[in-house]
């Protein structure tokens, strides 16, 4: 890389973001080429690096995310420069990047991890509050420390989260299904997990031991604490456990779940009194969970007819890649999701781009039993195996897909329950040619598993099970199980000795 003094810097990979996805990529493409410089091209102010990485089993991995100044991964790996800076343009056609610090800077091959940002019910409203990095956690929690009632809107990853974790103050859980934690339950599992939301009572949560720099939120008098604008990395699991989440009540938790509605409509404080007063078709407030004595500084009107007052709603409503600034004069292939579409070698529809983490479409053939999900774990395989294919082209060689987009595998923790889930775990795309087994000891473990002609497609697996190594492997090697019948689930046969 060489800098051509006033004019654009110029090299042979660059990467942008500083996300998990970016860092990987970086790290990865600076171990393949130790004699050339990496730029890392990231608005944040810190890095997010991937620490103490376990391979748990073939698929299933388990790491920390450390936020880092971009000093220690620069003496980590003395070939990265990291630019501190947002991307203001690329013009992919003269392989240019401009910076907002008025810099330009010439690649050969460019990896684009901007990541993603919540997609809310609605923009520009300061009630309506998302959370995706340090920054928006942090204005999410000084909002709570002054809240008597939230409305929590979205039923997936964040929103499991928040409403088993928020303390002190009511939460008005509202979902578009019939049971909670869609994007990882079905209904069993949501019935096995609920007594443990409505428990008075949780398990201490671990002490977060991450290191965390932090911005802070700007203030507006009267309205909750804005996050800042700039573009932070998303957050990574137990990211809550540093912060405290609590309301101003007494009480330790109330979570109150509406099904099968969304937010009609959000009404401030003042639009809403003169609502009541006027119009007589509008609702006055009796379905509310309890006649209001207070006025609230916001009102949230669902679909199934009824409205709460809150004082602030969280939209853990699903995510949007960050693709906008990038599309400007580029004319990338673009996902359904919004993403940036990728093929098997993580190139984008544009020549020497390539992309990983949530920015991306993962629009090749995949496995029966892989599917893309917008997690961390993604954001680090597709970062490394990015960098991989772009050595690979830089160098004329050919490249298998990797291992890890054989077998979807997430393990996580949700209500304080270990959840791994496996393949096709929900059913999703195998029609009604599918059939479930269940094995569940209330307040214990849950076990399904998804099973198609025979073979394992999928499972879910929630508390201590220890099933997780030999039902990947079921997965993987497609085995007939007919068998086997529901001995498959029988808690008394030891099934690993079964299939070892
Ligand atoms: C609250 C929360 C909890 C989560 N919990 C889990 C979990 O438990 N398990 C799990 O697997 N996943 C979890 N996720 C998802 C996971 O955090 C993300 O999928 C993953 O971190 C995405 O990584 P990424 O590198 O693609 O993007 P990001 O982490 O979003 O990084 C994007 C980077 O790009 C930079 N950037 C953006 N625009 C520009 C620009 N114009 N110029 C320069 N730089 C730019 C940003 O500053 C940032 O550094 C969670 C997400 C959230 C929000
Ligand atoms: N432990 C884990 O693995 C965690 C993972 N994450 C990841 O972080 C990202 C962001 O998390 P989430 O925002 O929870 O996204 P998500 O994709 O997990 O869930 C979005 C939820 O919002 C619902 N939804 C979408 N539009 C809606 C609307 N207009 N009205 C009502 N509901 C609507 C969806 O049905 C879904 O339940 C995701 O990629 C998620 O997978 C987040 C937290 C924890």
């Amino acid at each position: 890389m060489s800098g051509a003094g006033g004019g654009a810097a110029r090299g042979r990979f660059a990467v942008v973001g500083g996300g998990i996805a970016g860092v990987t990529c970086a790290e990865k493409l600076a171990a393949e080429f130790p004699s050339e410089d990496i730029f890392l091209i990231t608005a944040s102010p810190v890095i997010k690096a991937v620490t103490n990485f376990k391979q748990v089993s073939k698929t299933l991995e388990e790491f920390d995310v450390e936020e880092q100044p971009s000093s220690l991964l620069e003496k980590r790996y003395p070939n990265i420069r990291v630019i501190q800076s947002g991307v203001k343009q690329l013009k992919s056609d003269e392989h240019k990047i401009c910076t907002e610090d008025g810099k330009e800077y010439i690649y050969e091959k460019l990896c684009l991890c901007a990541g993603a940002k919540p997609k809310l019910i609605v923009e520009g409203n300061p009630y309506v509050l998302g959370i995706r990095d340090t920054d928006s956690a942090q204005a999410f929690q000084k909002n709570l420390a002054q809240a008597e009632r939230i409305v929590v809107v979205g039923n997936g990853g964040i929103a499991l989260e928040l409403v088993y974790e928020i303390q002190g103050c009511e939460v008005i859980w509202a979902i578009k299904d019939k049971a909670i934690g869609n994007t990882f339950f079905d209904a069993g599992a949501a019935e096995f997990l609920i007594p443990k939301l409505t428990a008075e009572s949780r398990e201490t949560p671990i002490k977060c031991k991450r290191t965390k720099y932090t911005v802070e939120g700007i203030e507006e008098k009267g309205r909750p604490t804005a996050a800042c604008d700039k573009l932070g990395s998303a957050l990574g699991p137990d990211w809550h456990e540093g912060l405290h989440l609590k309301g101003t009540k007494e009480f330790s938790h109330k979570v109150h779940i509406e099904i099968l509605c969304e937010v009609k409509k959000i009404h401030l404080q003042q639009e809403f009194i003169q609502l009541q007063q006027t119009s007589l078709t509008f609702p006055k407030g009796e379905k509310d969970v309890e006649p209001d004595e207070v006025l609230w500084p916001v009102y949230v009107e669902l679909t199934n007819g009824k409205i709460y007052g809150c004082n602030f709603i969280v939209s853990a409503t699903g995510v949007v890649p960050n693709v906008e600034l990038f599309l400007d004069g580029n004319n990338f292939a673009v996902g359904e999701d919004g993403g940036l579409k990728v093929d098997k070698h993580m190139h984008t529809s544009l020549p020497d781009v390539y992309a990983a983490g949530d920015i991306c479409t993962a629009a090749w053939e995949p496995s029966p039993v892989w599917h893309q999900m917008r997690l961390w774990t993604q954001a680090r395989q597709m970062g490394w195996y990015a960098a991989k294919c772009m050595a690979a082209d830089a160098l004329g060689e050919s490249i298998d897909t990797d291992f890890s987009f054989e077998l979807f595998a997430h393990i996580t923790k949700f209500f304080n329950y270990k959840v791994v889930v496996l393949g096709k775990y929900n059913a999703q795309g195998l029609g009604s040619d599918h059939e479930l087994m269940l094995r569940c000891t209330k307040g214990h473990e849950y076990v399904k598993v998804v099973m198609q002609n025979g073979r394992m497609m999928g499972a879910v697996l929630i508390g201590e099970t220890d099933l997780e190594e030999t039902f990947e492997n079921l997965i993987l090697n497609q085995m007939d199980l007919s068998a086997y019948g529901e001995d498959l689930l029988n808690p008394d046969i030891d099934i690993e000795d079964y299939f070892d």
